[in-house]
């Protein structure tokens, strides 16, 4: 099979309270096997973070800002990806991974607050990591997991300038 080509569009990112978390979901996007992350706002300080931990940890991840998310969904479907909207409000997980996991370009979209309503509709998917309210971090991370059936967890970095000995006890790293 192809490799895949999975990317995060982050919306609804308020600068003003959700830099964290905003920047964990990036993180988690780059961690967990996906390719970058689409910020539909302005927020160099996410940017310049997620840049930062690439360019020491290793890897090809980019984080671009002041995207359409209009646009942005558009023209990934044009080049024939599908689009995965995270929801509490969707199909469960398990029964729609499998026909997901085929798929070889998949936008994942996250929200924060507030949700428009015509994503629901933009979505080829909408996928809920169970009926519960929880967090965009949380789902994204479940539903990497799922769809790379737990192979990102071996994903290697490459240029990385550091690297963790993984060890039983203690903290071991090794600088490259
Ligand atoms: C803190 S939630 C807020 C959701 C908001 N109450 C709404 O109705 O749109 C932020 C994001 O986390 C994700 N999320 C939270 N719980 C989820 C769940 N159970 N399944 C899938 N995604 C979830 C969604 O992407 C959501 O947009």
């Amino acid at each position: 099979m192809p490799e895949k080509d999975v990317v995060i569009l982050r919306i609804g990112h308020r600068p003003e309270r959700d830099q964290r978390v905003t920047t964990h979901v990036g993180l988690t996007g780059r961690a967990l096997g996906a390719r970058g992350m689409y910020l539909a706002a302005s927020d160099k300080g996410v940017v310049q973070s997620i840049a930062d931990v690439t360019e020491r940890w290793g890897g090809e991840y980019f984080c671009e800002d002041n995207v359409k998310w209009r646009s942005c969904i558009r023209e990934w479907k044009a080049e024939g990806g599908i689009v995965v909207h995270l929801t509490m409000y969707g199909l469960n997980l398990p029964d729609v991974i499998g026909e997901i996991r085929p798929k070889r370009k998949i936008l994942v979209i996250v929200g924060a607050e507030k949700v428009p309503g015509e994503i629901y509709g933009l979505a080829d998917y909408n996928v809920a990591v169970t009926g519960q309210p929880h967090s965009e971090i949380s789902s994204l991370a479940l539903f990497l997991d799922h769809l790379f059936a737990g192979t990102e967890l071996r994903n290697e970095f490459p240029g990385a300038q550091i690297r963790i000995i993984p060890s039983k006890a203690g903290k071991q790293t090794e600088e490259l």
